[in-house]
């Protein structure tokens, strides 16, 4: 494809390069008018905007398993930027309208017997997804109900904070070695700023995957609560985030993330063109046909 579908949507709505959004001035605190509440949604995403409170709630909604496809990180990107250049709207609570998925991580069928082009594509925006969630301006909740294996579990880490739901049968995790494929260095970047280097080392060779209690244990999620009170206590967190001054926390979020977010910006094409390469190949590949297989064949 010419130009890639991101970059047209982008061209559509308007959308400022990342720098940009970078140098933006800081938000102002919400204006004291009674409780207003908006909401818009696409295919992939829901929005509700509190902007009495000036928080946002993004809910995933791409049955049956919340995969990554093109489609979702392009609605998710554009959603994303609308509550960025949103001035009611100073953080985003992240969650899944699917029972029982946070999000099963990048779509399989978007890697498999595809074009260069549509690697390319799909690439970007999965890159795309990261670097505007990693530099999001706002306060950045990740709310996990749900199983959230690699892509998905790449979202919950993005964040700046994540609360998981305790069901011992949810389970998270970067499990890419599992596929036979390789975490990119800004998925274990993202990893290791969050569980650190011992943990993330042996979890990504491993492909773990780690049930709520375990991913808790080692600092992958910051707390874990009872199903019931997953949205209570997302708000709750959300408060003590917003209770401080945006600039202060912006300055320090940018300046805690920074080199990592300049690493893959300074590195963004070469990225690009090393997955089409290992994903192009033929082993690759067929380790993903043999995976797909695999989910289907536990299904019967
Ligand atoms: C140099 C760069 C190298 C490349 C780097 C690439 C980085 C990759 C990152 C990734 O995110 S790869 C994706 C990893 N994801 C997984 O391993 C999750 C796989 N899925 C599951 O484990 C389970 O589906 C689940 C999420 C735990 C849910 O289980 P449940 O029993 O509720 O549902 P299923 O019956 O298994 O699935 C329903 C339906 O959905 C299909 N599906 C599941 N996951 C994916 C997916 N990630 N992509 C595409 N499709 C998926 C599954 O096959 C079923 O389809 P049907 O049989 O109904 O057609």
């Amino acid at each position: 494809m010419a130009a890639p579908a991101l970059a047209r949507c982008m061209a559509r709505t308007g959308v400022l390069p990342l720098g940009q959004a970078w140098g933006r001035a800081p938000r102002l605190p919400p204006s004291p008018l009674p409780a207003q509440r908006r909401a818009f949604s696409n295919n992939k995403v829901l929005v509700e905007l509190d902007e009495s409170a000036g928080v946002a709630t993004m809910k995933f909604k791409s049955p049956p398993v919340n995969s990554l496809s093109l489609d979702f990180l392009t609605e998710f990107c554009i959603s994303l930027e609308k509550l960025e250049n949103d001035r009611a709207c100073r953080g985003v609570i992240l969650t899944s309208a699917v029972p029982k998925i946070f999000s099963s991580g990048l779509d399989i069928t978007e890697m498999c017997g595809k074009s260069t082009e549509h690697y390319a594509e799909f690439w970007r925006a999965v890159q795309e997804m990261w670097l505007r969630l990693y530099s999001s301006n706002m306060v950045t909740v990740a709310a996990v109900n749900g199983s959230s294996p690699a892509g998905g579990c790449l979202i919950a880490l993005t964040c700046d904070y994540r609360i998981m739901a305790e069901n011992p049968k949810f389970s998270i995790g970067l499990n890419e070695a599992q596929l036979g494929i390789v975490a990119p260095f800004w998925f274990k970047d993202t990893f290791v700023n969050v569980v650190g280097h011992r943990v993330a080392e042996s979890s990504l060779q491993l492909g773990s995957l780690h049930s709520a209690p375990e991913a808790h244990r080692i600092g992958l999620v910051d707390e874990l609560v009872p199903e019931e009170k997953l949205k209570d206590r997302a708000t709750a967190v959300m408060q003590q985030w917003l209770a401080l001054p945006d600039h202060a926390r912006q300055l320090t979020k940018t300046m805690m993330r920074k080199a990592v977010l300049d690493r893959l910006v300074a590195h963004r094409e070469e990225d690009v063109q090393n997955f089409i390469s290992f994903i192009s190949k033929e082993s690759i590949q067929k380790s993903l046909r043999m995976y797909m297989e695999m989910l289907k064949k536990k299904k019967s």
